[in-house]
């Protein structure tokens, strides 16, 4: 297994008119289990294709550990791939189909024998062993595909295109933490492209999210949940996704409207004076009206004044929409809360929660007024 290195690497089809992956430096690190991310388009299969040297890059390069494999085509990179939907032999066995990785490599007979029935194993596959390819439903296929690309010992890597695409429901769930488990024993480096942030924050130890070709944060799930590093994080991860706050930094004062919401804490520095957009997470924004409504002398302050707009019953939790100086915004509360459409209210960020964005990038955090706890 190798770390695999892209230096500067980049992507035009169309001989450099528009570009489907920016220039790149990023390392995939030996035995990690990352999930790729991002909506389609973004660039997400061609960078897996560059990797597995399905695509020659139009600039940059790639290393397996210290060795150049920029110009090697795919056989000579170890890497596997696993499409979208099956790829496989459809007139051999399922063990055939599975055995042919090795085989084609020539590893010893019992050797073949016995990861084939490991990977068979570990995947639910034994009572299929002997059935002609074609003859089971494509679901199965796919999972005899997942196999192959599971098979060999060695890999510098596996890369996975969206595997479960043609997978039902149920099952998906099954074979995810599957693939976890087959991580955690086999040590693979997984490279698991998807577009479903579930999907992504289930099975991965880092999640890289791409977004118009480029990598805009990579990190743990708790990571880009709690501190997005870039609007797009915000939205994308999360149900609903965060919320965007237009306000202004003056004096080191943070203010939505004529209100002072906080401090301005710059992540390299002390913040220029001008607009800066708030994103903070529903599940960060505290609401109270009516009865909970803070009284003048709270030490912390009344908060944001806002008005309720609408309340949806999710179940576990509620979601209630607020408007505050014109703009919508969402607060995840408990399932018993009561807060009627109409009234007024005010909203509060956790410390902490809350952060400030300039041309969509994190560049800072809404820290508590001096003095109080919150916003
Ligand atoms: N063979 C090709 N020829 C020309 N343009 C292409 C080709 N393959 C992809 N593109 C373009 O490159 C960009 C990135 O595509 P890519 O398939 O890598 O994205 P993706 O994130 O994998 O999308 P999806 O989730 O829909 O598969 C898109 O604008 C796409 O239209």
């Amino acid at each position: 297994m190798a770390d695999i290195r892209l230096e500067e690497v980049s992507h035009s089809y169309d001989g450099g008119r528009t570009w489907a992956l920016k220039p790149m430096t990023w390392t995939w690190r030996s035995a990690r289990a990352y999930a790729l991310l991002g909506p389609s388009g973004c660039g997400k299969s061609t960078l897996l294709n560059i990797v597995s040297g399905l695509l020659s890059p139009t600039t940059g390069r790639i290393w397996l550990d210290d060795r150049e494999v920029t110009a090697v085509p795919t056989a000579g990179r170890n890497i596997a791939q696993v499409f979208q939907f099956p790829v496989l032999y459809e007139e051999m066995s399922v063990y055939d189909n599975l055995a042919f990785p090795l085989r084609n490599r020539r590893y010893p007979r019992a050797e073949v024998d016995r990861r084939v029935r490991e990977v068979s194993r570990m995947l639910g596959l034994d009572d299929h062993l002997g059935r002609r390819s074609r003859r089971l439903d494509p679901g199965r296929q796919q999972i005899v595909s997942l196999g192959r690309g599971l098979v060999r010992p060695e890999v510098a890597a596996v890369l996975l295109d969206e595997p479960l695409t043609v997978i039902d429901p149920a099952m998906k769930w099954t074979l995810r933490s599957k693939l976890k488990e087959i991580h955690r024993d086999t040590g693979h480096t997984l490279i698991y492209v998807t577009h479903d942030q579930t999907e992504a924050l289930t099975f991965a130890d880092e999640v890289v999210v791409l977004k118009d070709g480029e990598i805009v944060q990579a990190g743990e799930p708790a990571e880009l949940f709690l501190a997005p590093a870039h609007e797009f994080v915000g939205h994308f991860i999360g149900s609903p996704g965060m919320n965007v706050l237009p306000a202004e930094i003056a004096g080191g004062v943070v203010r939505v409207g004529g209100t002072a919401v906080g401090r301005a804490a710059g992540d390299g520095g002390e913040l220029p004076p001008g607009p800066v957009r708030i994103g903070v997470r529903p599940e960060f924004v505290r609401i109270t009206a009516g009865q909970d409504a803070p009284d003048a002398g709270d030490p912390a302050g009344p908060g944001l004044a806002a008005r309720i707009t609408g309340l949806d019953r999710m179940g576990s939790h509620h979601l209630v929409h607020a408007r505050v100086d014109g703009h919508a915004l969402v607060s995840k509360t408990g399932p018993g809360s009561r807060y009627e459409p109409g009234t007024a209210a005010f909203l509060r960020f956790d410390p902490g929660r809350a952060f400030l964005f300039r041309d969509e990038v994190r560049c800072g955090s809404l820290m508590p007024l001096e003095g109080r706890g919150g916003t």
